[in-house]
């Protein structure tokens, strides 16, 4: 076998960082080799859709929406939690489509994101000193089940199933076009500038869609459930996402295939050439690769660079310009479109010093990628109570900084990368994870209902703040308007630039 010969055990031979040690490792084996014969969750047909679709992405002709929980959990796998995160990717899609007149290519952190790297290995829960949570796939969030379990994976494999069918069942029998402007309420917002501009959009919204209702009528007033079609909204594609951290679960997901539709090639003498076998990770559709496991010689670096699935690499103040082209470098040799997702998460204070350089050196280097700003993994802070929360401000402060940034050097950001959840507590109100939006959220009220168990996430409201912001920014690009960031949307949600 050549030196740099691949299969999806190759990766075993390097150092994976955030390694997940197992003190049995028969039950491991066990597990992995149960994995191996359970059927894919995702197709290879699908696989490629998203990548062409990513491919218009890269050519400015879609936006990408990646988001959902820092980590999911198991016992959140039900049908409320399920509706609510789809409902508000579906809104917060419409809204970018309104403003930006393009297609929004919706990736989730869903139905596999169980696993998380981790800062430190141990962490304190009251006066103990425990191993770190490392997600559902790994150990319990109880400090007394912090070993490290195989049968977690196992686990996972289901719910990831369960929660992918809930997902497909809601697409398909016309769930999206439920999603409304007509249904989201506004009271929440404080500002009545505010509420004014967001007020404009969702009328045009709504306007909008009825009448394109309107004009299609006979065609759609049968309902879905009396055999009629899903309507003008009823058809939108979804695709799903997790960090790929745990290579043994993703070793087993992996599954060689033929490229669909690619055919076979004959030579001049009739000699059959069968259409190239590729490798796909059927666990989901597309996987990224983390800030803390990126490393080039590195055991994850070395999977994700055969696998024919598109990928995102996360990007931080860490990375050097020539890292980051000689990691392009390893995962697409060929350079194909549509195939990296570069992810950037500098943090409001250091996207300025960091993303000129990273966008320069890959311009240079001619490698075609996808630019999305993640500007919640660099804004994390300590509340004074000590919970882990994000300040709205500064989120869109790295996210518009991006924007400009991009727009500058003669680039275009391409997407966004958020952890939000549209789920909500018993009490039947949104989570209370991060600070400022149009709530106005503030420290006090943080405790109140702080359900996520890894990283911060916007609420529904806040996550829609967001897409308004988007919505505003495009088409005012669209329609030539000047551009300024302190503008109503930007200033009253409470955006600052920082030094
Ligand atoms: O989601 C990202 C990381 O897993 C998370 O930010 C790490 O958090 P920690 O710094 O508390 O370990
Ligand atoms: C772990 C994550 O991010 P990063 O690798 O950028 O820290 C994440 O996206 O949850
Ligand atoms: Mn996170």
């Amino acid at each position: 076998m050549s030196e740099n010969a691949w299969n999806p055990g190759s990766w075993r031979s390097k150092h994976a960082a955030q390694d997940v040690v197992y003190p049995d490792r028969e039950k491991l084996d066990k597990v992995l080799a149960k994995i191996r014969t359970l059927p894919p969750l995702v197709s290879p047909s699908e696989i490629e859709r998203l990548r062409t679709q990513l491919a218009q992405v890269q050519h400015n002709r879609a936006f990408l929406l990646h988001a959902g929980d820092c980590a999911e959990s198991f016992d959140a796998c039900t049908h409320e939690n399920i509706s609510n995160k789809i409902g508000l990717i579906l809104s917060f899609s419409l809204i970018v489509i309104w403003g930006a007149r393009m297609p929004v290519v919706r990736i989730g952190r869903i139905a596999g994101q169980y696993a998380k790297p981790r800062s430190s290995p141990t962490e304190k829960v009251g006066d103990r000193v425990v191993t770190s949570f490392r997600g559902d796939n790994v150990n319990g969030l109880d400090p007394d089940d912090r070993t490290p379990d195989p049968n977690r994976m196992l686990s996972a494999y289901f719910h990831s199933t369960a929660t992918l069918n809930h997902v497909r069942s809601l697409l398909t029998s016309g769930f999206a076009s439920l999603h409304h402007p007509k249904d989201w309420s506004l009271t929440h917002v404080r500002s009545p500038a505010l509420r004014e501009e967001f007020g404009r959009i969702t009328e045009g919204l709504s306007d909008a869609l009825e009448f394109t209702r309107t004009i299609g009528l006979g065609k759609d007033s049968v309902s879905y459930e009396q055999g009629g079609g899903r309507g003008a909204l009823g058809e939108v594609d979804f695709y799903t996402s997790h960090e790929g951290l745990m290579l043994d679960f993703e070793e087993a997901m992996t599954r060689e295939f033929a490229i669909p539709s690619s055919l076979a090639s004959y030579t001049s003498d009739g000699t059959r050439t069968p259409p190239p076998r590729v490798h796909y990770n059927t666990s989901a559709h597309f996987l990224w690769v983390g800030d803390r496991t990126r490393q080039l010689d590195g055991a994850h670096i070395e999977y994700f660079r055969g696998i024919r699935n598109p990928i995102g690499v996360k990007v931080g103040p860490s990375m050097d310009a020539d890292e980051l082209v000689r990691l392009l470098e390893i995962v697409n040799p060929n350079r194909e479109d549509g195939k990296v997702t570069i992810i950037t998460r500098y943090g409001a204070g250091k996207v300025e010093a960091c993303l000129p350089g990273h966008i320069k050196a890959v311009q240079v280097s001619g490698h075609p990628v996808i630019w999305i700003s993640d500007p919640m993994h660099g804004n994390t802070l300590t509340s004074s109570t000590g919970l882990k929360t994000r300040n709205f401000g500064t989120i869109i402060s790295e996210l518009t900084s991006a924007i400009r940034i991009h727009s500058e050097c003669g680039s275009r950001l391409g997407g966004v990368s958020l952890e939000f959840t549209g789920e909500l507590a018993d009490d039947g109100f949104s989570v209370t994870e991060c600070l400022g939006g149009s709530m106005k959220l503030s420290e006090d009220q943080l405790p109140l209902r702080y359900q996520s168990f890894c990283d911060p996430r916007l609420n529904f409201e806040q996550s829609l703040d967001v897409a308004f912001l988007i919505s505003d920014h495009f088409k005012k690009e669209r329609t030539g308007a000047k551009t300024s960031y302190g503008d109503v949307l930007y200033s009253e949600l409470g955006g600052r630039k920082l030094a």
